[in-house]
């Protein structure tokens, strides 16, 4: 991640009609049912000068849901900062669940680290300190981790989500899930380029391409939600 002296011109607008109703939900149906290990992780990002990127709450909390009703042993995660998404994951799989979660610098996972020590799930996680682009290609090396994933998450660097779309859809089963976030940019994506700030329009013009890449993208049925960021929710099923 390049390196910005002020990190709050990334924050992000709100998707919904007003602040209010995302406070509201966050408020009434969020923060009450937060695990405390997310709850303690999430205030960890309030003091980082770039929390704000991590997973919002709401999404992940479709997320949790997502997995309960998947219950899925082998994951991977692009994309790690300090942990939200990647406890999230850890905390709704089973006991012997497996994350390979890759980020390109280790140094945000180390902050969260305690916090998923203290909530008993380390022993899932497989964490690889690399870009994850030649990572995936690695694994599809070998056929044997062809279609033997059962969940992606996919959090990383926005500009190449359709590269690693191309290599997930095949580590993926079919019936797996790929979950992809800030498909909706801050609500970016549909307005005029001109009005979108110079330093988040390269996002803006990678989720555009992505969403049309998905919609046309017959080897999965999707949904693109407008929860957090923008969730786009695909199962595999060519
Ligand atoms: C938005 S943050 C992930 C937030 C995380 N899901 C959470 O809930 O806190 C994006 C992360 O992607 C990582 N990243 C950026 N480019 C990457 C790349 N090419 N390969 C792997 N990780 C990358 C960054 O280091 C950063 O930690
Ligand atoms: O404002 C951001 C920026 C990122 C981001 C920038 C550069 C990278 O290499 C990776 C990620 O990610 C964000 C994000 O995931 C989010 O939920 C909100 C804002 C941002």
């Amino acid at each position: 991640m390049e390196k910005i002296k002020d990190p709050s011109i990334y924050r992000n607008p709100v998707i919904l009609q007003s602040e209010d109703l995302t406070k509201y939900i966050l408020e009434t149906a969020v923060y009450p049912r937060e695990p405390e290990p997310l709850k303690e992780l999430r205030e960890l990002n309030n003091d980082h000068p770039w929390g704000f990127i991590s997973t919002s709450p709401d999404a992940a909390q479709l997320m949790a849901l997502l997995l309960k009703m998947l219950n899925p042993r082998k994951t991977i995660e692009v994309g790690v900062f300090t942990g939200y998404s990647l406890l999230l994951t850890a905390l709704n799989i089973p006991h012997d669940g497996k994350i390979t979660a890759i980020d390109i610098n280790r140094k945000a996972y180390d902050i969260g680290l305690p916090a998923i020590k203290k909530a008993g799930v380390e022993h899932k996680i497989d964490f690889i300190e690399s870009a994850a682009l030649p990572i995936l290609d690695k694994l599809l090396e070998d056929p044997a981790n062809e279609g033997s994933f059962d969940f992606a998450f996919i959090d990383a660097d926005k500009e190449n989500y359709i590269n690693y779309h191309e290599r997930l859809i095949k580590l993926i089963k079919i019936g797996g899930l790929l979950v992809y976030d800030n498909t909706l940019w801050g609500g970016r994506v549909c307005w005029p380029e001109e009005k979108v700030p110079e330093h988040t329009r390269s996002g803006r013009n990678a989720a555009i391409e992505f969403n049309k890449t998905i919609t046309n993208d017959s080897r999965v049925e999707f949904a693109l939600t407008s929860v957090g960021d923008g969730l786009s929710i695909c199962r595999r099923v060519a």
